[in-house]
Protein backbone atom coordinates (compact mmCIF):
# COMPACT_ATOMS: atom_id res chain seq x y z
CA UNK A 1 0.00 0.00 0.00
CA UNK A 2 0.97 4.07 -0.48
CA UNK A 3 1.35 4.97 3.13
CA UNK A 4 1.98 8.40 4.18
CA UNK A 5 3.84 8.63 7.81
CA UNK A 6 3.88 12.02 8.85
CA UNK A 7 6.28 13.24 11.71
CA UNK A 8 9.73 11.67 10.98
CA UNK A 9 11.07 11.58 14.60
CA UNK A 10 12.54 8.22 16.15
CA UNK A 11 8.93 6.56 15.90
CA UNK A 12 7.75 7.66 12.70
CA UNK A 13 11.07 6.49 11.22
CA UNK A 14 11.12 3.33 12.62
CA UNK A 15 7.44 2.90 11.35
CA UNK A 16 8.38 4.14 7.59
CA UNK A 17 11.60 1.81 7.72
CA UNK A 18 9.12 -0.95 8.62
CA UNK A 19 6.85 -0.21 6.43
CA UNK A 20 9.33 -0.17 3.65
CA UNK A 21 11.07 -3.22 4.56
CA UNK A 22 7.23 -5.01 4.00
CA UNK A 23 7.31 -3.20 0.23
CA UNK A 24 4.88 -0.67 1.16
CA UNK A 25 5.46 2.63 -0.80
CA UNK A 26 6.28 5.23 1.87
CA UNK A 27 5.84 9.20 1.74
CA UNK A 28 7.91 10.91 4.26
CA UNK A 29 6.58 14.74 5.33
CA UNK A 30 8.13 16.47 7.69
CA UNK A 31 8.70 20.28 8.14
CA UNK A 32 12.41 19.51 9.48
CA UNK A 33 14.84 18.54 6.54
CA UNK A 34 17.46 17.20 8.30
CA UNK A 35 15.44 13.84 7.75
CA UNK A 36 14.96 13.88 4.20
CA UNK A 37 18.49 11.90 3.37
CA UNK A 38 17.71 9.25 5.88
CA UNK A 39 14.25 8.32 4.28
CA UNK A 40 15.04 8.49 1.17
CA UNK A 41 18.20 6.34 1.77
CA UNK A 42 15.79 4.20 3.68
CA UNK A 43 13.90 3.72 -0.15
CA UNK A 44 10.89 6.27 0.77
CA UNK A 45 10.26 9.84 -0.95
CA UNK A 46 10.62 12.89 0.83
CA UNK A 47 8.12 15.89 1.41
CA UNK A 48 7.89 19.26 3.04
CA UNK A 49 5.28 20.71 1.91
CA UNK A 50 1.46 18.64 1.49
CA UNK A 51 0.37 20.39 -1.60
CA UNK A 52 2.98 18.45 -3.11
CA UNK A 53 2.52 15.47 -1.43
CA UNK A 54 -0.99 15.07 -2.43
CA UNK A 55 -0.14 15.58 -5.79
CA UNK A 56 2.02 12.75 -5.85
CA UNK A 57 0.02 10.18 -4.07
CA UNK A 58 -2.46 7.34 -4.85
CA UNK A 59 -6.10 7.73 -5.55
CA UNK A 60 -6.97 6.79 -1.64
CA UNK A 61 -4.63 8.39 1.17
CA UNK A 62 -3.65 6.85 3.65
CA UNK A 63 -1.90 9.25 6.43
CA UNK A 64 0.30 7.76 9.55
CA UNK A 65 0.37 10.30 12.10
CA UNK A 66 3.19 10.41 14.45
CA UNK A 67 3.64 13.16 16.41
CA UNK A 68 3.66 14.20 19.90
CA UNK A 69 -0.20 13.85 21.47
CA UNK A 70 -1.82 16.88 21.94
CA UNK A 71 -2.08 20.06 20.21
CA UNK A 72 0.95 20.13 17.58
CA UNK A 73 -1.57 16.08 16.61
CA UNK A 74 -4.80 17.68 16.72
CA UNK A 75 -3.79 21.11 14.49
CA UNK A 76 -2.33 18.76 12.16
CA UNK A 77 -5.02 16.46 11.63
CA UNK A 78 -7.11 19.14 10.99
CA UNK A 79 -4.67 20.93 8.05
CA UNK A 80 -4.33 17.65 6.70
CA UNK A 81 -8.24 17.31 6.07
CA UNK A 82 -8.00 20.14 3.85
CA UNK A 83 -5.94 17.81 1.29
CA UNK A 84 -8.02 14.81 2.05
CA UNK A 85 -10.88 13.24 0.04
CA UNK A 86 -14.37 11.27 0.75
CA UNK A 87 -13.07 7.95 2.19
CA UNK A 88 -9.25 8.60 3.09
CA UNK A 89 -7.85 7.28 6.17
CA UNK A 90 -6.04 9.54 8.96
CA UNK A 91 -3.85 6.68 11.24
CA UNK A 92 -3.02 8.15 14.79
CA UNK A 93 -0.31 5.91 15.81
CA UNK A 94 0.79 9.00 18.54
CA UNK A 95 0.34 8.61 22.78
CA UNK A 96 -2.44 11.25 22.27
CA UNK A 97 -5.35 11.86 24.92
CA UNK A 98 -8.57 9.12 24.28
CA UNK A 99 -10.98 12.03 24.45
CA UNK A 100 -8.95 14.11 21.96
CA UNK A 101 -8.85 10.62 19.66
CA UNK A 102 -12.93 10.57 20.10
CA UNK A 103 -13.08 14.36 19.28
CA UNK A 104 -10.80 13.59 16.05
CA UNK A 105 -12.25 10.87 14.80
CA UNK A 106 -16.02 12.92 15.17
CA UNK A 107 -13.99 15.70 13.17
CA UNK A 108 -13.02 13.14 10.44
CA UNK A 109 -16.62 11.78 9.98
CA UNK A 110 -17.87 15.41 9.57
CA UNK A 111 -15.55 15.46 5.82
CA UNK A 112 -16.07 12.04 5.17
CA UNK A 113 -12.61 10.66 6.27
CA UNK A 114 -11.90 7.80 8.17
CA UNK A 115 -10.32 7.86 11.41
CA UNK A 116 -8.31 4.82 13.32
CA UNK A 117 -6.41 5.19 16.82
CA UNK A 118 -3.55 3.48 17.36
CA UNK A 119 -1.78 3.00 20.65
CA UNK A 120 1.65 1.95 19.45
CA UNK A 121 4.14 0.07 22.19
CA UNK A 122 7.60 -1.70 21.75
CA UNK A 123 9.70 1.92 22.12
CA UNK A 124 11.95 2.93 18.84
CA UNK A 125 13.20 -0.82 18.32
CA UNK A 126 9.35 -1.70 18.04
CA UNK A 127 8.78 0.49 15.56
CA UNK A 128 11.17 -0.51 13.66
CA UNK A 129 11.21 -4.30 13.73
CA UNK A 130 8.09 -5.12 15.17
CA UNK A 131 5.70 -3.18 17.06
CA UNK A 132 2.29 -4.00 19.81
CA UNK A 133 -0.42 -1.68 18.51
CA UNK A 134 -4.09 -1.54 20.04
CA UNK A 135 -6.51 0.17 17.58
CA UNK A 136 -9.60 1.59 17.58
CA UNK A 137 -12.09 2.77 15.10
CA UNK A 138 -13.95 1.65 12.38
CA UNK A 139 -13.71 -1.91 11.91
CA UNK A 140 -14.32 -2.28 8.44
CA UNK A 141 -10.87 -0.03 8.62
CA UNK A 142 -9.57 -1.66 10.62
CA UNK A 143 -10.06 -4.94 8.76
CA UNK A 144 -9.06 -3.40 5.26
CA UNK A 145 -5.69 -2.38 6.83
CA UNK A 146 -5.04 -5.63 8.67
CA UNK A 147 -2.26 -6.76 6.18
CA UNK A 148 -0.57 -3.32 7.14
CA UNK A 149 -0.54 -3.57 10.85
CA UNK A 150 0.07 -7.26 10.74
CA UNK A 151 3.17 -6.20 8.83
CA UNK A 152 4.23 -3.59 11.41
CA UNK A 153 3.31 -5.90 14.72
CA UNK A 154 4.88 -8.94 15.85
CA UNK A 155 3.39 -11.78 15.98
CA UNK A 156 -0.09 -11.44 17.86
CA UNK A 157 1.05 -8.10 18.35
CA UNK A 158 -2.10 -6.37 17.53
CA UNK A 159 -5.88 -6.02 18.29
CA UNK A 160 -8.74 -4.38 17.38
CA UNK A 161 -9.61 -2.91 20.80
CA UNK A 162 -13.39 -1.26 19.68
CA UNK A 163 -14.75 1.97 18.86
CA UNK A 164 -12.77 5.55 18.30
CA UNK A 165 -10.87 6.08 21.58
CA UNK A 166 -10.63 2.57 22.90
CA UNK A 167 -7.14 2.02 20.76
CA UNK A 168 -5.59 5.13 23.08
CA UNK A 169 -7.63 4.47 25.91
CA UNK A 170 -5.71 0.57 26.05
CA UNK A 171 -2.43 2.65 25.08
CA UNK A 172 -2.68 4.76 28.65
CA UNK A 173 -3.68 2.36 30.90
CA UNK A 174 -0.64 0.34 28.96
CA UNK A 175 1.70 3.18 30.05
CA UNK A 176 0.26 3.13 33.29
CA UNK A 177 1.10 -0.21 34.07
CA UNK A 178 4.91 0.55 32.65
CA UNK A 179 5.10 3.41 34.94
CA UNK A 180 3.94 0.64 38.22
CA UNK A 181 6.42 -1.82 36.87
CA UNK A 182 9.50 0.45 36.04
CA UNK A 183 9.10 1.98 39.26
CA UNK A 184 8.75 -1.37 41.38
CA UNK A 185 12.11 -2.28 39.21
CA UNK A 186 13.73 0.93 40.46
CA UNK A 187 12.60 0.47 44.03
CA UNK A 188 14.12 -3.13 44.26
CA UNK A 189 17.35 -2.14 42.82
CA UNK A 190 17.56 0.16 45.04
CA UNK A 191 16.97 -1.75 48.37
CA UNK A 192 19.79 -4.22 46.58
CA UNK A 193 22.15 -1.35 46.74
CA UNK A 194 21.33 -0.53 50.23
CA UNK A 195 21.69 -4.26 50.97
CA UNK A 196 24.46 -5.94 53.26
CA UNK A 197 25.67 -7.89 50.71
CA UNK A 198 27.66 -7.37 47.11
CA UNK A 199 25.35 -8.44 44.79
CA UNK A 200 26.84 -7.81 41.15
CA UNK A 201 23.75 -5.97 39.55
CA UNK A 202 24.20 -7.22 35.55
CA UNK A 203 24.52 -10.64 37.48
CA UNK A 204 21.27 -10.03 39.61
CA UNK A 205 19.15 -8.71 36.32
CA UNK A 206 20.75 -11.62 34.17
CA UNK A 207 19.58 -14.16 37.02
CA UNK A 208 15.99 -12.37 37.12
CA UNK A 209 15.66 -12.60 33.12
CA UNK A 210 15.92 -16.51 33.18
CA UNK A 211 13.04 -18.37 34.37
CA UNK A 212 11.88 -16.07 37.20
CA UNK A 213 8.56 -14.78 37.65
CA UNK A 214 9.54 -11.15 36.76
CA UNK A 215 11.57 -11.80 33.58
CA UNK A 216 10.02 -9.29 31.15
CA UNK A 217 11.77 -6.86 28.47
CA UNK A 218 12.01 -3.86 31.30
CA UNK A 219 14.40 -6.45 33.21
CA UNK A 220 16.55 -7.17 30.11
CA UNK A 221 16.91 -3.30 29.63
CA UNK A 222 17.81 -3.29 32.97
CA UNK A 223 20.14 -6.16 32.49
CA UNK A 224 21.79 -3.95 29.73
CA UNK A 225 22.27 -0.87 31.63
CA UNK A 226 23.57 -2.51 34.41
CA UNK A 227 26.25 -4.63 31.84
CA UNK A 228 27.23 -1.08 30.73
CA UNK A 229 28.69 0.05 33.92
CA UNK A 230 26.42 3.19 34.07
CA UNK A 231 27.69 5.36 36.72
CA UNK A 232 24.68 5.97 38.67
CA UNK A 233 26.30 9.00 40.36
CA UNK A 234 26.31 10.50 37.22
CA UNK A 235 22.67 10.51 36.47
CA UNK A 236 20.15 12.48 38.14
CA UNK A 237 17.14 10.86 39.70
CA UNK A 238 14.51 12.99 37.67
CA UNK A 239 11.65 11.27 36.76
CA UNK A 240 9.85 13.44 33.40
CA UNK A 241 6.20 12.03 32.20
CA UNK A 242 4.92 12.93 28.94
CA UNK A 243 1.24 12.45 30.48
CA UNK A 244 -0.62 9.35 30.03
CA UNK A 245 0.48 7.97 33.55
CA UNK A 246 -1.32 11.13 34.72
CA UNK A 247 -4.28 10.08 32.59
CA UNK A 248 -4.59 6.85 34.18
CA UNK A 249 -4.66 8.38 37.10
CA UNK A 250 -7.45 10.89 36.80
CA UNK A 251 -9.43 8.15 34.58
CA UNK A 252 -9.10 6.04 37.96
CA UNK A 253 -10.19 8.94 40.13
CA UNK A 254 -12.96 9.25 37.77
CA UNK A 255 -14.27 5.96 38.18
CA UNK A 256 -13.53 5.59 42.04
CA UNK A 257 -11.12 3.23 40.45
CA UNK A 258 -8.06 1.74 43.34
CA UNK A 259 -4.77 2.67 41.77
CA UNK A 260 -2.71 2.72 44.27
CA UNK A 261 0.68 1.26 42.72
CA UNK A 262 0.60 3.44 39.66
CA UNK A 263 -0.31 6.87 41.45
CA UNK A 264 2.44 6.13 43.55
CA UNK A 265 5.18 5.87 40.92
CA UNK A 266 3.64 8.93 39.53
CA UNK A 267 3.53 11.11 42.30
CA UNK A 268 7.47 9.20 42.74
CA UNK A 269 8.11 11.38 39.34
CA UNK A 270 6.53 14.39 40.22
CA UNK A 271 8.26 14.79 43.58
CA UNK A 272 11.61 13.79 41.50
CA UNK A 273 11.30 16.58 39.66
CA UNK A 274 10.39 19.59 42.80
CA UNK A 275 14.04 20.56 43.22
CA UNK A 276 12.96 22.61 46.18
CA UNK A 277 11.16 20.60 47.72
CA UNK A 278 9.31 23.00 49.96
CA UNK A 279 7.22 19.80 51.83
CA UNK A 280 10.55 18.17 53.04
CA UNK A 281 12.01 21.31 54.27
CA UNK A 282 8.76 22.39 56.59
CA UNK A 283 8.42 19.00 57.94
CA UNK A 284 12.03 19.47 59.05
CA UNK A 285 11.29 22.68 60.51
CA UNK A 286 8.37 21.61 62.00
CA UNK A 287 9.46 19.02 63.60
CA UNK A 288 12.43 21.47 65.11
CA UNK A 289 9.67 23.49 66.35
CA UNK A 290 8.17 21.32 68.18
CA UNK A 291 10.44 19.13 69.07
CA UNK A 292 13.90 20.96 68.63
CA UNK A 293 14.77 17.77 66.70
CA UNK A 294 17.86 18.81 64.41
CA UNK A 295 17.77 19.80 60.49
CA UNK A 296 20.22 19.99 58.02
CA UNK A 297 21.18 22.78 56.48
CA UNK A 298 21.91 22.56 52.80
CA UNK A 299 21.11 23.99 49.15
O1 LIG B 1 4.58 5.18 25.08
C1 LIG B 1 5.71 4.99 25.44
C2 LIG B 1 6.19 3.64 25.78
O2 LIG B 1 5.16 2.73 25.88
C3 LIG B 1 6.62 6.15 25.54
O3 LIG B 1 7.93 5.82 25.70
C4 LIG B 1 6.07 7.11 26.53
O4 LIG B 1 6.08 8.39 25.98
C5 LIG B 1 6.77 7.17 27.83
O5 LIG B 1 5.93 7.86 28.73
P1 LIG B 1 6.50 8.79 29.85
O6 LIG B 1 7.30 9.87 29.14
O7 LIG B 1 5.32 9.37 30.54
O8 LIG B 1 7.38 7.95 30.72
Amino acid sequence: MQITVIGLGKMGMGIAENLLRHHHQVNGFDINPNVAEKIIKLGGNYYSDMEQLVEHTAERQIFWMMLPAGELTNNMIRDVLGFLRKGDIVIDAGNSHYKNSQNNYEYCQTKGVHFLDVGTSGGVEGAKNGACMMIGGEKKIFDLLKPVFSDLCVDKGFMYSGPAGSGHYLKMVHNGIEYGMMQSIGEGFNLLHHSPYDYKMNEVAQVFNHGSVIRSWLMELTEKIYQQQTDMTEIAGVIPSSGEGKWTVEEALRLNVNLPVITQALMTRFASEDYDKISEKLVALLRNQFGGHDFIKGG
